[in-house]
Order: C-alpha cells, then sequence, then structure tokens
C-alpha cells in the first residue's frame, strides 16, 4: 500500500503526507527521504545537502537521531511513519515483499528529528547478506540516540526470529569498541526501545519485557568483553523501553490510539518517559551529522573498529578545519584593503578597532560553529585559528608602527620649524613640546593598534626607542643649525661694535692704537661669549658643543678684526694714512698752520724728521703688538675651515715696497717744498727800480725838451683828457693792467729761469743722497707725535 495511503486511511497524523516522488524527492523539502546507504553499500554524498534543505543545518545540538531495527516487513516503515511524519515506503500488502532496501533518512515533520530506516533482518544465515545486517545494524547503533527494535509478539523469545543472534554480535562489537575507548560510558548511552506489534494482549507486556530482558542479559552474559570490561552490565551501556501496539487490522483503532500515545513519547519534551534524553545525544552539531555517519559507515565498511571518540576528534578536526577555513576567508577579506595603504606608508586610522573588530568576528564565528565540536580539537583549532589571525595581523601593526614612526618624526620636525618662526622663542621649550607632542602621537597610535592582550600583546616599546633617538638627532641638527645663526648673529653684532672703534683708532696712529683697539676686541668679544652662554642655555647644548661654538665664535671675532684691520691697512689707505701723516708733520707748524718756507729755513731737516716718523708708523701698523703686555692677544688657532691670520699685518716685503712708496710721494712733497723757496727767491728786488729811472733820466729829458716828442705827449695828454672826459679810462685801464701783467709774468719766466739754474742741480743732489740712506727701520716705536 502507498504511503499516501496508509496514512490517509489510518489517519495517524491530521494532514495526509505528501506523496514522495518517483527519486526519492519532493518539492516540500522537509519531507523529502534520502537513501544514505544504498544496495551498493555506498553511503550518499548529498546528506549535508538534504540536512541544509531540511533546514537542520545549523540546529546544533537542537536535533535527535532515531533509528530502527527488526525483521523484514514487520512494520517498522509503518511505524515510523506513524510516529514522525515520515513518507518511507511500506509494503504494498498484496506483493508482499520487501521495500526497504539499504538505510534510508526522512526529518521528522514539524519536529527537529532525523529518522532512518533500516533495511530489515531476514533472520536467516546467510553469507553477504547477514555482512549487510550487522553493519546497518552497528551503523543504526553507533549513530542513533534511540534505537527502535521492533518484532511481533510472536517472536519474543525466539533466538533467531528475535534477532537475537545479531544483537549479540552487535553488542559484542559494540562494547569492545565503545568500552575501549570510553569508560565514560554514560556519554555514549543509547536507549533500545523494543516495540512489539500485534500485541494480542494475552501475554502481559511485563511478561514479555521479563523474557526479553532476561533474553538480552544471557546475550550480554555471553558476549567476549575485552579483559577490563569483564564486569560491565547490559544497563551500564544500554536503557531499555518496551511498548506494544495492538494488532494493526484486527485493532485498528486501538493501534492507532496507541500510536498517538506512543508518538507522544518522542514529542511531549516534559513527559518522564520522553525518549530523547540528552544523555543519549552523541553530541554531534548537526552541520557535522553526515561527515560523522558517513565516518562510522566507512568504519563499519572496513571493518575497522567502531572507534566513535576517535570518530568524533577525525570529524571534528575535519569540520573545524573546515569553520576555521570559513571564518579566516572572511577575516582575509576584511584585513585585504588595509594592506595596501600600510604598505604604501599610509596610518590607517583606528587600524587596532578594526583588527580587534577583524579578529574577534572570525574567533566568534568559529566558535559559534565548532565549539560544539570535540572540545579538545575545537580549542587546539582555535589556537590555530588565532596565530594564523595574528601573524596576518602582525605584519599590518609593524607597519602601522613604521608609518607612526615616520609621521611622527616629519610632523616634529614641521612643529619645531614653526615654533622656531614665533618670535622669541625658546629653543629648548620648543624641541620639548614637539617631542613630547611626536611621542604621544606615536604612542597613541601603537598602543591603538595592539590587538592581542597580557604577555602575548604585541611590543611597540622598541619603534618608540627608535623613534627617540631619531628624534634626538633631528633636534641636534636643528639646534646646531640653531647654534650657527645664533653664532652668526653674534657675529654681525660683533662685527657692528668693533666697526667705528677700530676705524678710529688705526685712522689715527698712536703707540697706544693697539692697545686701544684689543681692549675693544677683547671686551666685545667677552659680551659675545656672555651673550652666546645665555641663549646656549636655553638650548641644552652639551659643553662640548659649547666649546666648539666659542672656539668659533673666537676665530669669526678675531677674523672680523683682521678683517677690519686689513681694510684699514690696505694699500691705499695706508698710504693716505702715511701721507696724511708726513703733511701734517711736513706741511704745517705745531699750530697746525700751514708753512711757508723761506730760504733760510730748514727744509731738509723738516723733511726728514717728518719722514721718519712716518715711516715708523709702518712699523706701527706691521704688527698687533700693545703697549701693556697685559693687553697682548693670541690669535686662535687656525679651524679646519678657516683661515685665521696672525698678528702680523704687514710683511717684511710689503713694508719696503710701502716705505718706497711712501719715500716717493714725500720726495714730491720736498721738492715742491724746495720750489715754493726759489718762487720767493725769484722776486724782482724794488731797488731794481731805482736803478731803472737813474739809468733813463737822459732818456726821459730828451723827450722834455725835444718839440716833437714834446708835441706828441701833448697829444697823447690830449688823448687822455678826452678818454677820461668820454668816460673811456675804465677800459683802457683794464686792457692796458692785462697787457701790463702779461709782461711782467714773461718777464719774471726769463728771469727765473737765469737765477734757477743752480738750485735745481742742488735738489737733485739732495734727492738722491737722500734715497742711498733710505732703509726702514723695523719695530721701533715713533717718538710720540
Ligand atoms: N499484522 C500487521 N501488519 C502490519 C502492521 N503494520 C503494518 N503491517 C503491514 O505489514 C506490511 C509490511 O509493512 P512495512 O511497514 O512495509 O514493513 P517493514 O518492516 O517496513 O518492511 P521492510 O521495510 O520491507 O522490512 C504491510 O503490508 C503493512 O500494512 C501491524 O502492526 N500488524
Amino acid at each position: 500500500m502507498p504511503a499516501t495511503e496508509v496514512l490517509a486511511s489510518n489517519g495517524a497524523l491530521p494532514t495526509p503526507l505528501p506523496l514522495p516522488t518517483l527519486n526519492g524527492h519532493n518539492s516540500n523539502s522537509t519531507s523529502d527521504r534520502l537513501q544514505i546507504i544504498n544496495d551498493q553499500k555506498q553511503f550518499t554524498s548529498s546528506l549535508n545537502d538534504q540536512i541544509s534543505a531540511w533546514s537542520l543545518h545549523d540546529v546544533g545540538f537542537d536535533y535527535n537521531l532515531v533509528a530502527v531495527f527488526g525483521s523484514q516487513s514487520t512494520g517498522k516503515s509503518t511505524l515510523l511513519n506513524r510516529l514522525f511524519g515520515t513518507n518511507f515506503d511500506v509494503m504494498d500488502e498484496t506483493k508482499r515483499q520487501q521495500t526497504t532496501k539499504g538505510i534510508w533518512m526522512c526529518r521528522g515533520r514539524d519536529m527537529n528529528v532525523l529518522v532512518m530506516d533500516v533495511e530489515g533482518t531476514d533472520g536467516r544465515e546467510r553469507g553477504e547478506d547477514q555482512d549487510f545486517e550487522r553493519k546497518s545494524a552497528l551503523f543504526s547503533l553507533a549513530s542513533s540516540e534511540v534505537l527502535i527494535v521492533n518484532l511481533w509478539e510472536h517472536q519474543v523469545g525466539l533466538y533467531q526470529g528475535a534477532n537475537m543472534g545479531l544483537l549479540k554480535t552487535v553488542f559484542e562489537v559494540n562494547l569492545g569498541l565503545f568500552g575501549k575507548k570510553s569508560q565514560d560510558s554514560a556519554s555514549q548511552r543509547t536507549l533500545l526501545l523494543f516495540v512489539i506489534r500485534d500485541h494480542i494482549g494475552t501475554t502481559p507486556l511485563a511478561n514479555l519485557q521479563a523474557t526479553l530482558t532476561a533474553d538480552l542479559n544471557r546475550i550480554w552474559d555471553t558476549l567476549s568483553k575485552p579483559a577490563e570490561l569483564q564486569d560491565r552490565k547490559l544497563t551500564d551501556y544500554f536503557d531499555l523501553s518496551f511498548t506494544a501496539l495492538p494488532h494493526k487490522i484486527l485493532a485498528a483503532d486501538k493501534f492507532e490510539s496507541d500510536v498517538r500515545t506512543l508518538r507522544g513519547r518522542f514529542t511531549d519534551k516534559s513527559r518522564d518517559d520522553f525518549v530523547f534524553k540528552s544523555a543519549y545525544h552523541k553530541r554531534i552539531p548537526a552541520d557535522g551529522v553526515a561527515f560523522y555517519m558517513e565516518g562510522i559507515w566507512e568504519q563499519v565498511q572496513s571493518n575497522k573498529d567502531l572507534d566513535l571518540p576517535t570518530q568524533q576528534e577525525l570529524l571534528a578536526q575535519f569540520r573545524c578545519d573546515e569553520i576555521s577555513a570559513g571564518a579566516l576567508a572572511e577575516f582575509n577579506e576584511q584585513a585585504k584593503p588595509q594592506k595596501r595603504p600600510i604598505e604604501a606608508g599610509n596610518v590607517a586610522i583606528g587600524l587596532g578597532e578594526m583588527m580587534r573588530s577583524w579578529r574577534s568576528q572570525a574567533l566568534s564565528r568559529y566558535d559559534r560553529d565548532a565549539s560544539r565540536y570535540h572540545q579538545g580539537v575545537y580549542k587546539r583549532k582555535r589556537a590555530d585559528l588565532t596565530g594564523t589571525l595574528d601573524s596576518t595581523l602582525l605584519p599590518l601593526f609593524v607597519g602601522q608602527l613604521k608609518n607612526l614612526h615616520k609621521v611622527a618624526l616629519v610632523s616634529f620636525k614641521a612643529e619645531v620649524v614653526a615654533g622656531l618662526k614665533v618670535d622669541g622663542y625658546n629653543f629648548a621649550d620648543v624641541v620639548g613640546k614637539a617631542r613630547a607632542a611626536a611621542e604621544a602621537r606615536f604612542s597613541d597610535g601603537a598602543r591603538e593598534a595592539v590587538v592581542t592582550e597580557g604577555d602575548a600583546a604585541w611590543q611597540w616599546e622598541e619603534e618608540l626607542r627608535l623613534l627617540r633617538e631619531e628624534v634626538r638627532s633631528v633636534a641636534d641638527i636643528l639646534r646646531k643649525d640653531e647654534t650657527k645663526k645664533m653664532i652668526n648673529t653674534i657675529e654681525r653684532n660683533f662685527k657692528k661694535q668693533i666697526a667705528e672703534p677700530v676705524d678710529l683708532q688705526l685712522s689715527k696712529p698712536s703707540p697706544e692704537m693697539w692697545d686701544n683697539v684689543l681692549r675693544t676686541y677683547k671686551g666685545s668679544l667677552a659680551k659675545s661669549e656672555g651673550s652666546y652662554l645665555t641663549k646656549a642655555r636655553s638650548f641644552d647644548c652639551t659643553d662640548e658643543e659649547n666649546d666648539e661654538a666659542l672656539t668659533t665664535l673666537r676665530q669669526r671675532a678675531w677674523a672680523a678684526l683682521r678683517a677690519k684691520v686689513d681694510e684699514q691697512t690696505v694699500d691705499a689707505a695706508i698710504l693716505t694714512k702715511l701721507r696724511a701723516y708726513f703733511e701734517e708733520q711736513f706741511r704745517y707748524d705745531e699750530q697746525g698752520v700751514p708753512r711757508v718756507w723761506k730760504p733760510d729755513d730748514d727744509i731738509d731737516g723738516a723733511y726728514k724728521k717728518a719722514k721718519d716718523a712716518t715711516l715708523e708708523l709702518i712699523d706701527l701698523y706691521a704688527e698687533i703688538v700693545p703697549n701693556d703686555s697685559e693687553l697682548e692677544y693670541t690669535p686662535p688657532e687656525e679651524g679646519e675651515d678657516s683661515n685665521v691670520p696672525g698678528l702680523i699685518v704687514f710683511s717684511e716685503t710689503k713694508m719696503i715696497e710701502l716705505g718706497a712708496r711712501f719715500r716717493r710721494e714725500a720726495d714730491a712733497h720736498y721738492v715742491e717744498a724746495k720750489r715754493s723757496t726759489v718762487a720767493s727767491i725769484a722776486q724782482i728786488p724794488y731797488w731794481i727800480y731805482g736803478v731803472l729811472v737813474v739809468l733813463g733820466w737822459n732818456e726821459a729829458m730828451l723827450v722834455l725838451f725835444n718839440p716833437l716828442y714834446f708835441t706828441m705827449l701833448l697829444l697823447l695828454a690830449a688823448g687822455a683828457w678826452i678818454i677820461v672826459q668820454l668816460n673811456l679810462a675804465g677800459p683802457l685801464m683794464h686792457v692796458g693792467g692785462s697787457i701790463a701783467l702779461e709782461v711782467k709774468r714773461q718777464a719774471e719766466t726769463r728771469m727765473r729761469e737765469h737765477f734757477s739754474e743752480p738750485l735745481r742741480a742742488q735738489v737733485k743732489a739732495a734727492i738722491e743722497e737722500e734715497e742711498e740712506n733710505a732703509r726702514p727701520a723695523r719695530r721701533r716705536v715713533p717718538e710720540p707725535l
């Protein structure tokens, strides 16, 4: 009879079940059935998908597994369909042939129960078939929580008929396998629910129960048990429960009502006799059931020990790996986009929070699905997963640290540079603040990015140490620049301070000239050093740096003084000074009045004196030597990059050259002086005019007493009178004056030439003699001027 018909006719369930399709699948996925082991003893590959289709994949432990065991055609499928609303094939009464082949599975209707309909045993000794019987029975017993043992009433008490031989084998293998691994038999308890069919009632259930229990115990006693399990009882592993159902056809109503009552034991958790007690649960999460059962079947098939704990571990390994891989894939998807920017040197904002979130998501996803599996495996795999997650995150963390380091250093530099632009800044303050900000920025970022905790917490202190070192070296460079700048400023001020006093001293040569110059120099230098040290304190400079800076400062100060001195003593300048000094000595008298040389003046003496005094100036200028030995100064040693001149201003050669040049100029003055005396000598003496009157007396008388000359004289007088009358006297006088002057000049020139010839020879001789004697007398302090 078809399943639908059976159900419809018996009305065991309120609504008719859908008709199964030919290939065993149905449009309503929850009522689909699946042959999990076929005639060829192959385990299906679709069980996992089917469990998903039954919407049981994610229910975790919230499901139960029940199987049926019994002879062929004892109404097993009929019973299962009644109890669970399944649609297993039921034998067509008219044909009376075996219907269930292999093992089928169905989801219980409106309940999270996986129901297995197992091919019936035929109770006969048959080589091949017995193998499948044993295997399928072992498989059912090992995998299900509740095994329904279905038998006719009349089979009770029969050894073969009640499959007692088969049960014995199954128990034996079970004991050997469970007992070996699991001392805690409670975790592997199974309920054997005996359903006695076609119970007429003449033999009460209690008697049947006693017979069956006695039979089972007898079987148990005769089992060949492992040595260490000799004293184990049947009840240590199995709970036994018994129920009877009346004849399905002869007492149809009673049958249906009793089946409904029995169904209550599978559905009503509140009942004491609820069959799916948690003690029977195999603790395999629903999403692992397919794999687990396949493993059991493989072991049954290959006749390996039915090592359930190992099976559970294997399953756990497989599933935990799978779950872990899923979690890891999702995690990698999340982490991937951050990788490139970090590698490119960017600081990822909130990286730590992101990483912690990806990590905890992955772990909670793993925990959610994997924690139901074997705890040892679950924990081991969790540690592996955590390791993998952390090793993926660590490079991001390390990259983040590097980037934070870089950013902190850049911001440090920028902050210091900005701080140094503010007027009146204090270098140490600016650097200190920027350093603190950079370190805080780094530390905050690094702390945020740490994902792990406790002893395994990622370390960033080493990177902070590196950052500190770099900040220090940058600060050192900046400080050196700053020191240089400061020294430059001090040098400028120093130059300004010494410029005027030194110019003044050098332009008025005196024996104390260098004393004054050095006094000014030393005073200004001391001031400059003082101002450096004051500022350097705010720079946190080391003593070594201070020494170095002061050395530089001294070198520069000296160089500045020397530059000033050199400027004042270049050829043109020094010659001007010498000339001025000489002129002052030679051309002006003690009152500063210009001298007019008279022939009897001692020009030679004055010339020599002035010249010698001036030449002594060359000695004075030639070396920076103070009179007061306390003011003596040793110029700083030459620096690597500077060429510090010493105290010598003029070399010997230079002095000779200057002396020679000066002498030439002085000689010109001498000649000039001599000439001016000749000019006064060349004046026409007044007595000459008297001589002329005396010598010209006769010629004048001749004019007066000659009528012709007299007439001409009168004419001249008349002409003169007319000129006076006409006011022409002025212009005529002017013209006449000019002519007279020209005549006078001509006459004078002639006369001067006449008188000066012997004097010129005398001057020339004097110059030659002078040059002959010219030798510079070195290092002589000139006479006080
Ligand atoms: N006498 C009697 N017949 C029943 C009972 N339940 C079912 N049947 C009939 O027994 C026959 C076999 O029923 P199935 O449910 O197919 O039996 P089965 O044990 O599943 O058969 P296989 O799967 O072939 O081993 C059918 O014709 C049913 O109508 C019952 O309680 N008493």
